[in-house]
């Protein structure tokens, strides 16, 4: 899980369910293909990108969640791994990108929301901030949803940002990957690392 990252100075996290689009994403922000697939669980170490500049590496981190053909004690396994991974290189991140898929991700929270249980995505949303990391919810497959805003709304709710979405356009970012719409995503990354007074590294990514 760890021995393969390159010794780079800064990196970018891709997180996320498995099959939301984080391959998808990443071979549309580094213009390399990168194994995607309508199985969940194509991804189970990281993919490291470090070919955009010296000092830079992108991650493509294992989804969680349901995987096929991956048993319970794998899925945590990866989750627990996925966890330290962040927490060790958090000094480098500039920024992690939390890859949701619109159409389904609401429904997904509340199935897995109750007295003893909060979501995946809720819980790395907050333990993302936590660690200090300036985070985006890039929220794919926008070409399935029809009811926009009222998606991304629901969706802030669930995350605990007061709505509505467009306030939050540094954090939400709706994307169809698989398309190449992806300039919410980009300028919300630009944003941040604008705030970080990072510009000198904005340059290095698009
Ligand atoms: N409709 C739609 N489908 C998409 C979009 N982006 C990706 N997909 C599809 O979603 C499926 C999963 O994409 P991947 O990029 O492999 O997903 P992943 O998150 O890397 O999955 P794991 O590696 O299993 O964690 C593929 O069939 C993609 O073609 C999008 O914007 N819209
Ligand atoms: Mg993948």
């Amino acid at each position: 899980m760890f021995e393969s990252r390159p010794d780079r100075e800064y990196e970018i996290f891709l997180l996320g369910r498995s099959n939301v689009g984080k391959s998808t994403l990443m071979a549309e922000l580094t213009g390399h293909a990168v194994e995607t697939g309508q199985r969940p669980g194509v991804t189970q170490a990281p993919n490291h990108f470090d070919w955009t500049h010296p000092s830079m590496v992108l991650t493509d981190l294992p989804g969680f969640g349901f995987m096929a053909g991956v048993s319970e004690a794998d899925r945590e396994r990866i989750k627990t791994d996925v966890i330290q991974y962040v927490e060790r290189y958090a000094d480098h991140g500039l920024v992690a990108v939390l890859v949701v898929d619109g159409k389904a991700v609401i429904d997904i929270i509340d199935r897995h929301t109750g007295p003893d249980e909060v979501a995946h995505v809720v819980e790395l949303f907050a333990f993302l901030q936590d660690v200090g990391i300036p985070t985006v919810v890039a929220v794919n497959k926008m070409d399935k949803v029809d009811d926009r805003d009222e998606r991304l709304n629901e969706l802030c709710d669930r995350l605990g940002l007061p709505g509505p979405w467009q306030q939050w356009q540094d954090t939400i970012a709706p994307i169809t990957a698989k398309r190449g719409s992806i300039d919410a995503l980009e300028s919300a990354v630009r944003e941040h690392l604008h705030e970080a007074g990072r510009d000198d590294v904005i340059g290095l990514l698009f």
